[in-house]
């Protein structure tokens, strides 16, 4: 589905990224880890087409199409959904005519009419329940004035709507709290299908107590230096990234 080939990226002429080298399978979850400042949210802005970041080396597939070519709506309407750190607050829009937008461009973009109205309240209907979102919170605007593991729930809930192909989920220096981590997971499992994928970002063992990834890798100094099974996180976990980073730099 996903496959990133020597991919560099700088900011401002600073190389972030230095050769990153990463496939995700259809039917996967991926937990990407590693210490502060080492690329990780670099990493999925690149990924989502954020222009602040340039990219200076390196391949990026999606499906077959060289992504770094799109533009960041139509990796969106490629089925590319990235979770944000701090979703924004849009007043004066509400959830259901925000949801509906952004439904029937990626409608469009597939060459398909927009939805109908109760195929639509149907579908809200539905996913509210999946991901267990408090139906007054689609009546108000956008996030507006939402806690922030109702805004995390509604993160959640756009992304049941969309049922994106890939999901980048980036739980950085997040502060959730545990009622939080949990939605995220649950959500996640419950939305794990054989044709998505999902990349979680996280710092943080206790979210992959309840997500379970297939692949952990870590990211240090902008490259993928360990790639393993979940019982990587869990070393982390108890020992930290110092013997990497040791492990690494004597390499
Ligand atoms: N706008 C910017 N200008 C200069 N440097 C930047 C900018 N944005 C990010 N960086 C640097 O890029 C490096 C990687 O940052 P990134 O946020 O990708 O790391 P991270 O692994 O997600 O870190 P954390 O775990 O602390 O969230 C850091 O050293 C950061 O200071």
């Amino acid at each position: 589905m996903l496959t990133i080939k020597n991919l560099h990226a700088s900011i401002n002429g600073k190389e972030i990224l230095r050769g990153i080298d990463l496939t995700v399978n259809a039917g996967e979850v991926h937990a990407i880890m590693g210490p502060n400042g080492s690329g990780k949210s670099t990493l999925s802005a690149v990924l989502t087409g954020n222009p602040l970041f340039t990219v200076t080396e390196g391949e990026v597939y999606f499906n077959g199409k060289n992504l770094l070519e799109m533009k960041p709506e139509d990796r969106s309407r490629e089925g590319i959904f990235l979770s944000f750190q701090y979703p924004v607050e849009i007043p004066g829009v509400s959830m259901a005519n925000f949801m509906r937008a952004a439904i029937n461009a990626h409608r469009t973009y597939q060459g398909l009419e927009p939805i109908s109205a109760s195929d639509f309240l149907k579908m809200m209907r539905e996913k509210k329940e999946l991901v267990e979102l408090d139906a007054k919170l689609t009546n108000r605007s956008v996030n507006e004035g939402f806690s922030g593991g109702e805004k995390k729930r509604n993160e959640i809930f756009q992304m049941a709507m969309l049922e994106p192909k890939l999901s980048i989920l980036d739980e950085t220096d997040s502060g959730l709290d545990i009622d939080a981590l949990r939605i995220v997971a649950e959500g996640v499992n419950k939305l794990k299908r054989d044709d998505n994928a999902c990349m979680v970002i996280t710092h943080y063992q206790r979210l992959l107590d309840y997500i379970k990834p297939d692949i952990v890798h870590v990211l240090y100094k902008g490259k993928i230096v360990r790639t393993a099974g979940p019982e990587l996180a869990l070393e982390l976990e108890e020992r930290g990234y110092e013997w990497i980073k040791q492990q690494v730099d004597e390499e």
